[in-house]
């Protein structure tokens, strides 16, 4: 088992919002016993508190790492989204303090594409709508407004890692896929890119939504495009709560212009199950509504949980940033015999002249060197004779522009 300047039973670990077991087996496997688990979100100030000591922070979507998180959590080395969005994370923040940001861009996206592909079907034979009435004593036997999906047009807006692979289940259930996306992307079977979202608004039986949250996505889908509609449609959203506007869907809901819409996200979610969902989608007997639960399969988080927590153990037992969100990226290999200095600096010119300056006045040999930048921030990992490695740490801490560096044994 590799070893930590500091001793990992010292190194502390927040889980928080039920992040599955394989990340704490995993974490343990690898010497870090010192957990703090929290199966749901923690209010604020708790989460401001919790954070003080925390050396790495495990989260999914619910916890917002904001500027002032990330002020409070001065020994905090690195974050992990368990999940596939970094929203609820202020990247920069994180970045400008010499923090990778990791999560899981593949791990759960065979379960949102299932769920929405069952939500297609209930939605275009009016399943919530009978199955209510029928938990009410009612009998609605009726094919009025029930149409089966073959050769039907569903538009997918965001043909990413979720939108390619419904594409791909759709089709096999005959139905005609238009995608539009701010990327040209390869289109998978007869899939066709289209070159506006209202072209596709237009033409779509049912539409769906695999977009991040990003500026240019916020609110995408307000009353305009929902206008754009075609009657009957039907609006399925799993992405973030933050691509539609809440209250225009309701409105067009109730009006009739949309037949139904399925909802999974939601502009504000409750903190964990205790709390009340309050949304004015509640009541509306032509809508599916699903508390975030898009990537919630036992496969999908058994998945990441092992996914995050090995790109945690990797970068805290040997510097390797590949696949961080926020951060250059440096595939390691192991540095057995040596001693690895981490050091994380802003990208100014000259920091790794100084840096090879300030080695070389103290006579240490460099064994191996590798560097990445990025716009902000440059990371330089060093090897070292064993002997050397405290005083060249003392040397590195000295370079102008530093904002942290570390070693590994
Ligand atoms: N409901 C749930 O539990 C889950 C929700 N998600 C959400 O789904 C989102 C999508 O996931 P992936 O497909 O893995 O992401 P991805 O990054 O593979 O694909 C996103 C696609 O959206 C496109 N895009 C970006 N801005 C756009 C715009 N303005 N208009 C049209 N297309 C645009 C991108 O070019 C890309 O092709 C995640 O960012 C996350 O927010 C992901 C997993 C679970
Ligand atoms: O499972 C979760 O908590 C969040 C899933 C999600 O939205 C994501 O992976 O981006």
């Amino acid at each position: 088992m590799s070893k930590t300047s500091l001793d990992k039973s010292k190194i502390k670990i927040l889980l928080l919002e039920g992040v599955h077991q394989t990340a704490v087996d995993n974490f343990k496997a690898n010497g870090y016993t010192n957990i703090e688990y929290h199966p749901k979100s923690l209010p604020e100030a708790d989460l401001l508190k919790a954070v003080e000591d925390a050396h790495f922070i495990g989260i999914r979507s619910r916890t917002q790492l904001t500027e002032e998180v990330f002020e409070a959590a001065k020994k905090l080395v690195a974050v992990g989204c368990f999940c596939i969005g970094t929203n609820q994370v202020e990247l920069y923040s994180a970045l400008v303090r010499g923090i990778p940001v990791f999560n899981a861009p593949y791990s759960n996206t065979r379960s949102v594409a299932e769920l929405v592909l069952g939500e297609m079907i209930m939605l275009m034979r009016g399943i919530p709508h009978k199955s209510a009435a029928c938990h009410e004593g009612g009998w609605i036997k009726s094919a009025e407004g029930s149409y089966e999906l073959r050769g039907k047009k569903l538009g997918i807006i965001g043909y990413g890692n979720i939108g390619s692979q419904l594409s791909v289940l759709a089709e096999s259930l005959g139905l005609e896929v238009l995608y539009y996306d701010v990327v040209t992307k390869l289109p998978l079977g007869n899939a066709r890119q289209l070159d506006t979202l209202d072209e596709l608004l237009a033409q779509s039986d049912i539409v769906s939504l695999h977009v991040p949250e990003l500026d240019s996505t916020k609110w995408m889908i307000a009353a305009d495009e929902l206008k754009k509609m075609k009657p009957g449609a039907h609006l399925i959203n799993a992405s973030r709560g933050s691509v539609v506007v809440i209250e225009d869907l309701a409105d067009v809901l109730k009006s009739g212009h949309l037949a139904g819409a399925a909802i999974d996200v939601f502009p504000v979610e409750p903190r964990g199950n205790d709390d009340e969902f309050v949304s004015p989608l509640r009541g509306l007997q032509n809508v599916i509504l699903t508390p975030h639960i898009g990537g919630s399969t036992l496969e999908a988080q058994a998945n990441i949980g092992k996914e995050v927590s090995e790109k945690l153990v990797r970068y805290s037992d040997n510097g390797t940033t590949t696949f961080a969100v926020n951060f250059p990226e440096v595939a390691l290999p192991s540095h057995p015999g040596k001693h690895r200095l981490l050091h994380i600096h802003e990208n100014i010119p000259g920091v790794l002249s100084e840096i090879n300056r300030v080695l070389s006045e103290s006579n240490i040999n460099i064994s191996s060197q590798y560097l990445q930048t990025n716009e902000k921030v440059g990371y330089v990992v060093v090897d070292v004779d064993v002997a050397y490695s405290q005083q060249a740490l003392e040397a590195l801490k000295q370079v102008k522009g530093t904002i942290r560096s570390r070693v590994l044994f």
